[in-house]
């Protein structure tokens, strides 16, 4: 019995591989609909569900349909609509003001010897992320508490095996990561509750607008109402699939800023001619507000796009695909389809340094995405012509921050450079190694001599 059970579950785990932007557009674009799920076995809900006997999916785990669609449309119509990147602008530009000035009032020798930006860039992200989902009300050591909790568990989840499939065989090899996840999910719950009470009690008094402007995401998910399971009647979340979605947002608005903002500085330390035409825009833009963020300043949006081509946070992602898609993906000779569908991983570090599609990709030159270049058309997510880059994703299951994501990195990115000048530590170099894990972050954290500007 163990041994055909085992047998199965190998079969059923078999794994794709995808790092031609070919087959992806074929498989995520061409047949976008057979790639709309993500294996759920990989992902920790089934430890979720253990607490009370659920599934508990957040947006990422939710499979395609109308709990994912209910899910999806709230945050994508809501606080990360298009339309509100200018009413976030200017919070934005608080969190980018905090980080500067955090960063000045560092010491002069550890600005000489060399400053560590990753723990004041995340630390900025991670307020302005619990700022839009909680409102303006969480104190600091609630907030430092989330991070290390939100850290943590990001960690702890990076070192499941992407090959984790749920089997029996699979829980004991990740038994740690299981129970690191597990307790971690405790700690969530304890920590989001009394926000979430909080947020109930605003809800009554119709009060709180985040900013002056906006609804917290918290508030949105509680007033959401998602298909229940039986017949067309439709329930409000349960406080689980509150906490796992409340830390999906916090995590998802973090980490990949965090890892591409880090990238970008990296890159500028190595080419300190690219920091200067870099810095030249950004002086001369009038507005260094919002408006240029978003649609302006085309040499800082080329050296984002640049950096998350060559460095995508999110190295990996991850589809179950059937029908024609599986066949898209496995070629014509495809034949047996688990029911669970066909497991693939897209390699997104490899998808955006292919020789056929990119000359010397491995050289960061933003200049390609300029006009006249040979990527002026290719922006953060593909169009439906052709794949050459996907740092956000492809298709139905495309990343719905992407909008948020690139204005808070050019947001952080314009402020640290208009401030500061960059250049290498005391090693005199910048490591380029990649961490290979759940986020794909420098090995060795950046560290750089930073001269404040007059
Ligand atoms: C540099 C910033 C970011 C990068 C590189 C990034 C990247 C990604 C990628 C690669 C995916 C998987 C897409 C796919 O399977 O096709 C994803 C999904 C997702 N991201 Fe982001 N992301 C970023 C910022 C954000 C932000 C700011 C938020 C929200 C606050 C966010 C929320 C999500 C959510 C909820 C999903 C799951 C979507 C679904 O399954 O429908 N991300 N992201």
């Amino acid at each position: 019995f163990l041994r055909s059970y085992n047998r199965r579950a190998r079969a059923e785990a078999t794994v794709h591989f995808v790092s031609d932007p070919a087959v992806a557009h074929r498989a995520l674009i061409e047949n976008a609909d057979d790639l709309s799920s993500r294996p759920a076995a990989i992902f920790p809900v089934f430890l979720a569900s253990l607490r009370d006997g659920r599934r508990n999916d957040n947006m990422t785990t939710a499979s395609y349909g109308p709990h994912w669609r209910a899910l999806r449309c709230n945050l994508a119509s809501g606080i990360l609509h298009p339309s509100r990147l200018a009413s976030l602008a200017p919070l934005l530009q608080e969190a980018a003001e905090t980080l500067v000035g955090g960063l000045s009032t560092r010491g002069e020798i550890e600005k000489a010897a060399g400053l560590r930006v990753r723990g004041p860039v995340t630390a900025a992200a991670f307020a302005l992320s619990t700022r839009l989902c909680f409102g303006d009300s969480v104190d600091d050591a609630h907030r430092h508490a989330m991070g290390r909790v939100t850290r943590d568990s990001m960690l702890a989840i990076g070192e499941l095996s992407p090959r984790f499939d749920g089997s029996m065989l699979s829980k004991l090899v990740n038994w740690r990561a299981l129970g690191r996840i597990s307790a971690l999910l405790g700690r969530q719950a304890e920590l989001y509750r009394p926000l979430i009470a909080a947020a109930a009690a605003r809800k009554q008094s119709h009060s709180g607008l985040c900013g002056g402007v906006f609804q917290p995401y918290v508030d949105s998910l509680l007033d959401l109402r998602v298909p229940a399971d039986d017949g067309d009647a439709r329930r409000a979340l349960r406080e689980t699939e509150l906490v796992g979605l409340l830390f999906e947002f916090l995590g998802a608005g973090t980490g990949s800023v965090v890892t591409c903002a880090e990238w970008a500085l990296a890159h500028l330390i190595d080419q300190p001619e690219v920091q200067d035409k870099l810095r030249r825009e950004i002086n001369d833009d009038a507005d260094a507000g919002g408006k240029s963020l978003r649609t302006g300043m085309p040499y800082l949006n080329a050296v984002v796009l640049e950096s998350l081509r060559m460095h995508p946070p999110v190295p990996i992602i991850l589809r179950a695909a059937h029908g024609e898609g599986a066949r898209a993906v496995g070629g014509a000779a495809t034949v047996s389809v688990p029911a669970s569908g066909l497991r693939v991983m897209f390699n997104l570090g490899h998808i955006g340094r292919d020789r056929k599609m990119w000359a010397d990709p491995g050289e960061f030159r933003p200049e390609r995405f300029l006009a006249g270049g040979e990527a002026e058309d290719v922006g953060p997510t593909p169009g439906s012509k052709e794949i050459r880059m996907m740092p956000f994703g492809a298709g139905s299951r495309h990343c719905p921050g992407v909008g948020m994501g690139m204005m808070l990195i050019k947001c952080f990115l314009a402020a640290l450079v208009r401030e500061f000048e960059w250049a290498p530590d005391c090693s005199g170099r910048v490591d380029m190694t990649e961490l290979d894990g759940f986020l794909k972050m420098m090995k060795k954290p950046l560290s750089a001599r930073v001269k404040q500007h007059a």
